[in-house]
């Protein structure tokens, strides 16, 4: 295999490859734009005009999705994938990834839609390095953009797999998507409803993508990854990479939708969650329900009918999101 192919490895070693541009037996050009970052270029004769950016490992700890953009890199530098998109594969947290942690000082995840330059350290230079190269990537004119974003969660969830869409103020979100997304595997999309500084909502607000955060399972260390089940995932991957998706329609096909009612925001080393801690996303709360107390006698009390927390996590750093609220949606208002 190409030693470009082998982006995961150089990016785990710290190392620079001696060539930055490689082609393929089937005439597809790889460049190393980067620590953990590689253009895939089709011959010009079947590009079919699709830019797409494929990231994980925006947290470190996070590695099956690593593992499985891996998996097709592989695929196109020994000539088995022969791709007709453009492709951008991000390895988004390479220090976080080399010590297997989340991240290293910042979640480099909220960091985005310019917050880096409010920032210091590794993650606020990476997020600046994750815009550039997207902006780059994404500035030729007429071509389809999309974007995936691939985490896990920490906690179990009641539905596996799960995608957020952001938001952005008169753009509607995307039935064909969505139903792109559920022939991927996805069970549920959580339409957001508000902007937002993760990478995905960088992209899909900044950049005008169609961009996503998929969830895939709960994250553990690499070669662990055995039940997480990414074969629908990889099936529709690799014919968006080589321009043979089925063409369904827009189906949902039972996906499940969710809006989100609002996001907790930890304020101070006085925030406290009154959930248990094993408790999994997607956990039904009841009205009424005290969620959250803060300094200043700050009471989250659950209003809304229907509600389920996802991402409950009272460790984050004060000034951030420590959960989501969400109730169920209809596809009614999809464009
Ligand atoms: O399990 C958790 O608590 C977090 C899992 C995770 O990393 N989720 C992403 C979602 C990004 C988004 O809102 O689009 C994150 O929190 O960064
Ligand atoms: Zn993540």
């Amino acid at each position: 295999m190409l030693a470009l192919g082998k982006l995961l490895d150089l990016t785990l070693a710290g190392r620079e490859p001696a060539e930055k541009t490689q082609l393929t037996v089937e005439g597809v050009r790889m460049r190393w734009l980067g620590e953990g970052a590689l253009e895939v270029s089709p011959p010009e004769a079947r590009d079919n005009g699709m830019s797409l950016l494929l990231s994980a490992g925006i947290h470190g700890n996070e590695t099956a999705p690593i593992e499985l953009l891996d998996e097709l890199l592989h695929g196109i530098a020994r000539g088995e994938i022969k791709p007709q998109a453009r492709i951008l594969f991000l390895f988004g947290n390479p220090e976080a990834m080399r010590t297997g942690a989340r991240y290293i000082e910042h979640d480099v995840n909220r960091l985005f839609n310019g917050r880096h330059e409010q920032s210091s350290g590794v993650e606020a230079l990476r997020a600046c390095a994750l815009e550039r190269l997207a902006t780059t990537f994404f500035s030729v004119q007429g071509r389809t953009r999309l974007h995936y974003d691939l985490h896990t969660a920490i906690r179990g969830s009641k539905i596996e797999q799960f995608a957020l869409y952001p938001y952005k103020e008169g753009r509607q979100h995307s039935r064909r998507e969505l139903a792109r997304l559920r022939a991927a595997g996805m069970e549920a999309v959580l339409l957001q409803s508000k902007p937002s500084i993760t990478f995905s909502a960088f992209t899909y607000e900044t950049l005008g993508a169609e961009a996503f955060t998929l969830e895939l399972g709960k994250a553990r260390p690499f070669g662990q990854n055995n039940e997480i089940k990414l074969d629908l995932l990889q099936a529709r991957l690799r014919q968006i990479i080589e321009g043979n998706e089925p063409q369904e329609g827009d189906a949902l096909d039972g996906l499940q939708l969710f809006s989100v009612a609002r996001e907790i925001i930890k304020h101070s080393d006085s925030f406290h969650l009154h959930l248990p801690a094993d408790i999994e996303n997607f956990s039904e709360l009841s009205q009424g329900y005290l969620l959250a107390e803060d300094l200043a006698e700050t009471r989250w009390i659950v209003e809304e009918e229907g509600a389920r927390i996802i991402f409950p996590n009272p460790k984050v750093k004060n000034g951030l999101r420590a959960g989501i609220l969400i109730v169920p949606t209809s596809a009614e208002q999809l464009g």
